[in-house]
């Protein structure tokens, strides 16, 4: 059965040793400056942007795009299947809509943000994609972290993986990499359709290689 799902753009930006933060799991600057002006057009460009909870509690992002009002924010997307999003998280501000994915057996509620419940250990992506498209979701941009990305490969949702290397090495042997989880006993083959140098690092552009 075909399902009706939104375009998924996985982007993130790691170290040149595969890293996309270091073993504290703190935000750490790996985007050129040319890197971040093209995330922020994506971001522009997106209907909603999607992290999970691993994201928010390390960074605390705002997840909104400077100068754009709350209307013309996209949707902030927050997979926390066990209720841990704080009601201080920068995501529960009023500069953007909120949604925040829950699962079913989580009954909390947050201040200003709205909440869906979906799947039983896990937040049910494949449901999710169905409902955000059903709302009118076309474009979905997937920021992170590494649990997330993994889940999206997984359930074979990702149209699109854009990561950034950064001229660095960070190391550490379970420091966070773009798709983490338990690994796949076949990979995800990829299609490398573009790359760019934006600054002191490489943009590359894939696409996955769908095989049936
Ligand atoms: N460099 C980058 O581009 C970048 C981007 C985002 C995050 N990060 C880094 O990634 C790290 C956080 O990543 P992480 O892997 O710990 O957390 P994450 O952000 O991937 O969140 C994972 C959590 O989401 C919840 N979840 C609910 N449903 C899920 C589902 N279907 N699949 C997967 N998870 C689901 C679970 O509680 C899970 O523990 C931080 O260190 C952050 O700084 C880096
Ligand atoms: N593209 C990118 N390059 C990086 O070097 C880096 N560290 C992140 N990390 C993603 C993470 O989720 C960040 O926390 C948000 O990019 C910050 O988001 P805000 O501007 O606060 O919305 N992302």
């Amino acid at each position: 059965m075909i399902i009706m799902r939104p375009f998924v753009t996985v982007n993130c930006a790691m170290t040149a040793d595969g890293k996309i933060a270091s073993v504290l799991r703190k935000q750490m600057r790996i985007s050129s400056a040319e890197d971040l002006a093209r995330v922020k057009e994506l971001r522009k460009n997106s209907d909603a942007i999607l992290v999970g909870i691993g994201t928010v509690l390390s960074d605390d992002p705002h997840l909104t795009v400077k100068g754009l009002s709350y209307e013309e924010n996209p949707l902030r997307i927050v997979l926390d299947g066990r209720g841990r999003l704080p009601e201080t998280a920068r995501v529960l501000d009023d500069l953007a809509e909120t949604l925040i994915v829950t699962c079913e057996n989580c009954s909390k509620t947050w201040a200003g943000a709205e909440v869906l419940r979906t799947g039983r250990d896990k937040v049910n992506l494949t449901d999710l994609m169905e409902k955000l498209y059903d709302r009118g979701i076309r474009t979905l941009m997937v920021e992170g972290g590494g649990e997330v990305i993994s889940s999206f490969f997984e359930n074979g949702l990702v149209d699109k993986y854009c990561v950034f290397v950064g001229s660095m090495i960070i190391g550490g042997r379970t420091a966070p990499t773009p798709a983490d989880g338990n690994g796949f006993e076949q990979p995800v083959n990829l299609k490398l359709v573009d790359y760019k140098i934006l600054g002191n690092g490489l943009l590359l552009t894939y696409e996955p290689v769908n095989d049936l």
